[in-house]
């Protein structure tokens, strides 16, 4: 069983595109003589009772078909259970999602031929997680990728509507959704520093990219024990349009309305509503106060060799 792979399908991640071109991954996996089982979700997370029942089992080998939501659940089902031979998981991801945000990184091709050299050569590599305890309920959400909290979180709530549009799907719904998102009073607190402000977004990096290719995060480590930190009060559309290319080659968090720090915990109130949408990887995970704390070098992917 150890050495047997588990492959994970969401049939719907990008836009469907995993489903269509599964019998092709399939005959390839196969051709490349990996040692499988797999399973298609049938419906949201599913993934994680999947994975967890499939670790339960001595599965330690998983292979995530599908986009930065699919890869979220997989790493989530892993972190909550908690199972004693954590450090021996492996996930390999074919990237097929919409905004296959994470997979960039670590260059980690879209053609899935790559994408499954990339998992048989087994090269892995240790990365940090993002901890989230939303605190009224007290539900516990991990992340791999970014976290995002304000406008962020109010345009994944949008951006399904945009899906068709492939990675200009989250620049659709920020452009959209700009003129009637409502900023909420924030009060965030970290090293010795505390912002209270009404705030438009606050980002909460791990890996580089977000929002379909964008860079919101400045100086990133997925492996240096830190957040990497964008604090942003307001932005206009106007600055906004006039910054496109700065939003996707990372010039715009130099732009003087963006803070950056380094941190690994933050302290997280909403002071003026609840409805402040709280989202980790492009899921959205609720609203409200909430603690964020790093776990280094919590879980094991594979990657390209030389990324
Ligand atoms: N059978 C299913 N029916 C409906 N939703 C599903 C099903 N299986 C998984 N999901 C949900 O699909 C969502 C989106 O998946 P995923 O993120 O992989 O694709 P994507 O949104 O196209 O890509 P990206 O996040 O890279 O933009 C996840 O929240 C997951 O819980």
């Amino acid at each position: 069983m150890k050495n047997k792979w588990f492959v994970i399908v969401n049939p719907t991640s990008g836009n469907g595109t995993s489903k269509k071109k599964w019998p092709l991954i399939f005959k390839e996996l196969t051709k490349q003589k990996f040692d499988f089982e797999y399973v298609f979700t049938a419906y949201e997370k599913h993934s994680i009772k999947l994975v967890q029942n499939a670790i339960k089992q001595g599965f330690i080998k998983f292979i995530c078909v599908g986009g930065d939501g699919t890869l979220h659940n997989i790493v989530n089902a892993v972190l909550i259970l908690n199972p004693i031979n954590i450090s021996e998981i492996k996930v390999g991801i074919i990237p097929i999602g919409t905004g296959n945000d994470w997979v960039k990184t670590y260059k980690i091709s879209k053609d899935y031929k790559k994408a499954i050299q990339i998992i048989k050569a087994e090269h892995t590599i240790k990365q940090d997680i993002g901890k989230i305890t939303l605190l009224k309920s007290k539900t516990v959400f991990f992340f791999n990728n970014l976290a995002g909290i304000g406008f962020d979180g109010y345009v994944v709530n949008k951006v399904h509507k945009y899906k068709n549009l492939g990675f200009l799907a989250y620049l659709t719904g920020a452009l959209v959704s700009l003129t009637s998102y409502k900023k909420a009073m924030l009060e965030i607190s970290f090293n010795n520093e505390v912002i209270k402000d009404k705030t438009l977004m606050l980002l909460i990096g791990l890996c580089e990219f977000s929002g379909g290719g964008m860079k919101l995060t400045k100086n990133v480590h997925p492996t240096d024990g830190l957040f990497d930190i964008s604090y942003i009060k307001k932005i206009t559309l106007f600055t906004i349009l006039g910054n496109i290319p700065g939003l996707f080659n990372g010039n715009i968090t130099s732009h003087k309305l963006v803070k950056n720090y380094k941190t690994s915990e933050l302290n997280i109130k909403v002071l003026d509503t609840e409805k402040t949408y709280i989202q980790a990887d492009g899921e959205l995970i609720g609203s409200g106060n909430f603690n964020v704390s790093l776990l280094p070098k919590a879980i094991q992917f594979i990657i390209p060799k030389n990324s």
